[in-house]
């Protein structure tokens, strides 16, 4: 895999992408999704080994992979100085004298993703910033609050100014192979979203079997979603290159059937820059560099940054600082 093809850019002029209108259920197309785990599992092992990026390309590709974090904060304890620190990180992500040493203007998140209560505060600290807000929606995380309300709390986010709106499905519906609730539920998401961008958290540490995470990927993309993100990084287990594997496939698939693009988001437990490296070689491998924007591609990570910033000052200075010097909220 040749990752020494980036330049410094970290952020390249935004392609604007059609938005996924989504399509009527197709249960043939959904049933048909098979996912092999020991040819899955086989593929991922390769993955950390073959990847190796040196010097000027891992600081590119590190400040890349910055871009694309939706940094966030996700804790009972949040309160609106904690996330009005984030949303200082999210504006200037890296020390201004590592960026400089690097050439490096403009570099921001992708986005701050926080719970309904932390919007506000939020979009008051990222204000004239671009970045959006992104919040956590439909009862968050186990999304076993009544349906009604599970729509009403994306209105009332939209409201309170977030730009994207992050989902939780409901397990049960896939765990029963109930295809056509889960659709439904996913129309009924999108609509209540409006033109706000929509990402579908599938929990898949919940789903049971990567066949299953195949088959909620298909019907959440049929369903409307802009982004599937794997996890709410509440479960067991989160984010993983097998998980990511079966999803991206589901993607290209989607984009070869439908011509759309949907985003995703590998969510929960990534917090080293070589994984965060992982993941984009994966994503450039399989998708293509068109993905590896972040209309297309985030990281949902609380503490990933810290640790791509401290990459990124040894690669400016050869010294490693300790870790908390680079605390983030
Ligand atoms: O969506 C984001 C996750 O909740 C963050 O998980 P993390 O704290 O393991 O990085």
């Amino acid at each position: 895999m040749d990752m020494t093809e980036t330049s410094h850019t970290a952020q390249l002029p935004q392609v604007s992408e059609p938005r996924n209108p989504g399509m009527a259920l197709d249960l043939d197309w959904v049933r048909a999704a098979q996912a092999n785990r020991s040819a899955i599992e086989r593929r991922a092992a390769t993955l950390p080994g073959r990847r190796s990026v040196k010097k000027d390309y891992q600081a590119a590709w590190l400040l890349k992979a910055i871009s694309c974090i939706d940094l966030t904060t996700l804790s009972g304890d949040d309160t609106a100085a904690r996330v009005r620190r984030l949303c200082a990180k999210a504006r200037q992500p890296v020390r201004p004298d590592l960026l400089q040493a690097l050439g490096i203007e403009g570099l921001r998140v992708g986005a701050v993703c926080v719970y309904h209560d932390m919007i506000a505060p939020a979009v008051a600290a990222l204000e004239g910033s671009g970045i959006p807000v992104a919040a956590v929606s439909t009862g968050f995380p186990a999304g076993l609050s009544p349906f009604p309300l599970r729509v009403a709390e994306i209105g009332e986010s939209v409201k309170a100014g977030a730009g994207e709106i992050d989902i939780v499905i409901s397990r049960r519906h896939v765990l029963e192979g109930n295809w056509q609730a889960l659709y439904d539920e996913m129309r009924s998401f999108r609509a209540a979203c409006g033109t706000t961008h929509i990402k579908a958290i599938l929990a898949t540490g919940e789903l049971g079997t990567l066949r299953n995470v195949a088959r909620a990927s298909l019907v959440c993309m049929m369903g409307g979603a802009d982004f599937i993100k794997t996890s709410t990084g509440k479960e067991a287990v989160n984010a993983t290159l097998p998980v990511s594997l079966v999803m991206i496939r589901a993607i290209r698939d989607y984009h070869e059937r439908s011509g759309y693009r949907i985003g995703y988001k590998p969510a929960g437990g990534i917090s080293k820059a070589k994984d965060a490296l992982t993941y984009l070689a994966l994503i450039k491998e399989e998708l293509g560099d068109r993905w590896l924007q972040p209309d297309l591609f985030r990281f949902g990570a609380s503490s990933l940054l810290g640790d791509i910033e401290r990459q990124l000052e040894h690669h400016v200075t050869g010294a490693y600082s300790v870790a908390y010097r680079h605390a983030i909220g």
